[in-house]
């Protein structure tokens, strides 16, 4: 797994995240005109060409490989690579994820990107989204668990547009973290899911230190 230390300050973040979500939310209006406009073939060809000059010159410097998660030495994570809530990820809905203790949250506006069923939410976008609120409610403790096991029931098709999604942890066990999740519009639930989720071992630093995970160590004393 892909992780490293950026010592960075909060303020560094918080300018680095002025300049590239707009970048982010354009691209999102990209994709989204992609999908829907109507303009003759010219005009896509056109657009094909505009849009390959503006790839080239991003790709005149790039990183190898993903963005990963890096870290500031007081444990701020930058994910803004990850699929679900990725500031620099134009296809990551964005969820904006709220977190207290145990429990995770957001709403979101979802269109014509995420389209399973016509007019409806793609399940494997359901399970995405559920899958980060799993993981970062069962990661309010401390480090962060990984999902061993998700369970999705969809219990009706989830139409796209304003939703809402919330995850609470419901039992702990070792290193595991039990979660239920629900995906919700105006009507109620539409998709809801189980979790398990487990903290690994030890979680390494770059140089070879590993923090114990509180419930590992639990374990060991
Ligand atoms: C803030 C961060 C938000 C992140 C949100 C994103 C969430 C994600 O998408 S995570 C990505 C998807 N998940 C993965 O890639 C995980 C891949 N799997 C793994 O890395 C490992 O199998 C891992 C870490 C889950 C378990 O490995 P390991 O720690 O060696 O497990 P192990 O020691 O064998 O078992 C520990 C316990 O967990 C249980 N367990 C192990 N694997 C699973 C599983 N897949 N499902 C359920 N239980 C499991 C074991 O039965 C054991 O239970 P018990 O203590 O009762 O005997």
């Amino acid at each position: 797994m892909d992780f490293r230390i950026e010592d960075i300050s909060p303020e560094e973040i918080s300018r680095r995240l002025s300049v590239v979500e707009p970048l982010t939310e354009s691209v999102r209006r990209l994709i989204d005109a992609v999908i829907r406009t109507e303009v003759d073939d010219a005009e896509l060809i056109a657009a094909t060409e505009r849009i390959d000059q503006v790839v080239q010159t991003l790709r005149s410097r790039q990183r190898d490989g993903s963005f990963g998660t890096p870290y500031t030495p007081t444990f701020i994570g930058m994910p803004w690579g990850n699929a679900a809530v990725g500031a620099r990820n134009a296809i990551a809905p964005p969820l904006q994820i709220r977190t207290e203790s145990g429990v995770a949250e957001c709403e979101m506006v979802l269109g014509a990107a995420y389209e399973g069923p016509g007019g409806c939410v793609h399940g494997g976008v359901a399970a995405l989204m559920l899958d980060q609120l799993v993981g970062e409610a069962a990661s309010t403790d401390g480090l962060p668990s990984f999902t061993g096991t998700l369970t999705v029931r969809y219990l009706r098709p989830t139409r796209l547009g304003a939703l809402s999604a919330r995850a609470e942890v419901t039992g702990r066990e070792g290193r595991k973290t039990f979660v239920h999740a629900t995906l919700s519009d105006d009507d109620g639930v539409t998709v809801e899911a189980d979790a398990i989720m487990i903290a690994p071992k030890g979680f390494a630093l770059p140089g070879g230190e590993v923090l114990p995970h509180p419930a590992t160590a639990q374990e060991e004393n």
